[in-house]
């Protein structure tokens, strides 16, 4: 828990201390997947990463079309009950989706969400392969996702279309440095669709949580959304200067992200016996680097437990400080981080520009070990 020490193992992947998750996770993500390896085979998997996900690709191609469809998802929610965990986590899953397959998404979506579920479940399990356990439902997940890819990589090689989207980049080498093989290219997209999905269905889910029971941050949050409105006509989409100008937004999702903590930390393995604070840790040992508690530590956050998006903007320095490890840090600081804030930002803007909302009362939700409604959380929502 110390951060310091939270940090040095983050900072050191090179000094033997590597990606340690499970070996369920590493069955049903693939072993190619970015966190099952290291040295030079990971510095090119990240390039290439970096190179779907990163800034001029959200800037030029993927927040226009985040825009879109985010539009069409929160369309005819008027005068309707909704359960906001799940309209936000088929929101994420469809929205990643049609970054990866456009035009194929909408078909496959309903078939595809299902065996991806099972591949979620499955990848933190107990990995003992027989019938009935979330390992063997998991496996199966994979085998039918993996099924669908190889579809899709199939027909769009026999066709002479091109499409502007991840898919065809890959296939056609984003990275000119770097050509992935066809299994890496598979566990590329699992790996993109995996990791940004609970991260931002939960942020957005529990950002609306927030705002509901702080009106003054919400009454703020609009403002901010409305001026940027009133400059555009209805059909126009938000740019990329719109969401750098999003900065209360962006407090209010860095709040909801230390509050409502997704992930409580990281699993490392060590590749030889290092000694750690006088510690002798045997080599092949696993360390959970656990960074939750550094969100509600009250030198850096005073009042930790109180919901506060001003405090990012008082301290601008807060996002960048030593130990905010919300998004990892070192080599494997997240490449999906402001993909991440382009899309929650986005989902709020026309949340809290067309709708109000109410919650119907009394769902729990729980805050750990995992973020999660688990009878859903249902609001009323109306049109202004
Ligand atoms: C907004 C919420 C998000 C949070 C809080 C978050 C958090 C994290 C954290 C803590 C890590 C470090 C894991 C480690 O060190 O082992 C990480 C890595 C990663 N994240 Fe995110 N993430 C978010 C969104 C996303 C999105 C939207 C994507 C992709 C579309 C994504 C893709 C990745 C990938 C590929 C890695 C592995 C990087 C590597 O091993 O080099 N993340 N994320």
């Amino acid at each position: 828990m110390d951060p310091e020490l939270n940090r040095y193992i983050l900072l050191n992947e090179a000094k033997g201390l590597i990606p340690g998750y499970p070996q369920s996770m590493l069955d049903i993500l693939g072993k190619c997947n970015i966190a099952a390896v290291y040295g030079s085979t990971h510095k090119n998997i990240r390039n290439n990463m970096l190179s779907l996900i990163g800034t001029s690709m959200i800037k030029d191609r993927l927040l226009p079309r985040i825009d879109r469809y985010m539009r069409l998802h929160l369309n005819n929610w008027d005068n309707t009950t909704v359960d906001i965990q799940e309209k936000t986590m088929n929101m994420t899953l469809l929205i990643a989706l049609k970054q990866i397959a456009e035009v194929e998404s909408s078909s496959i979506y309903e078939d595809f969400k299902v065996e991806f579920g099972k591949l979620l479940v499955g990848s933190l399990s107990l990995p003992i392969n027989i019938p009935g356990t979330k390992y063997y439902h998991g496996l199966k997940g994979r085998k039918n996702v993996m099924k669908f890819l190889k579809e899709l990589v199939e027909r769009r090689r026999e066709s002479p279309v091109t499409y502007d989207d991840k898919l065809d980049l890959m296939l056609n080498g984003v990275d000119s440095s770097y050509m992935l093989s066809d299994e890496e290219i598979y566990d590329q997209i699992i790996t993109i669709l995996y990791s940004g999905y609970e991260t931002v269905s939960t942020t957005s889910m529990m950002a609306v949580k927030y705002l509901h029971d702080h009106p003054e941050a919400l009454q703020e949050l609009r403002d901010e959304h409305f001026s940027i409105r009133k400059t555009k006509t209805a059909e126009e989409s938000i740019g990329w200067d719109d969401y750098k100008s999003m900065k209360f937004t962006r407090a209010v999702i860095l709040e909801t992200l230390r509050l409502a903590t997704v992930i409580n930390g990281v699993l490392r393995k060590t590749t030889k016996t290092i000694e750690l604070n006088g510690f002798v840790i045997p080599k092949g040992w696993k360390i959970y680097v656990y960074t939750r508690e550094i969100n509600c530590d009250p030198f850096l956050y005073p009042e930790p437990f109180k919901f506060n998006p001003w405090r990012w903007l008082d301290n601008k320095s807060l996002e960048w400080h030593t130990y905010f490890l919300i998004f990892g840090g070192g080599g494997r600081l997240c490449p999906g981080k402001e993909l991440g804030i382009v899309t929650i930002s986005t989902f709020l803007h026309y949340f809290v520009t067309t709708y109000r909302w109410e919650e119907i009362g009394g769902e729990k939700i729980l805050e750990f070990p995992r973020v999660e409604a688990p009878n859903g959380f249902h609001i009323r929502v109306n049109k202004f």
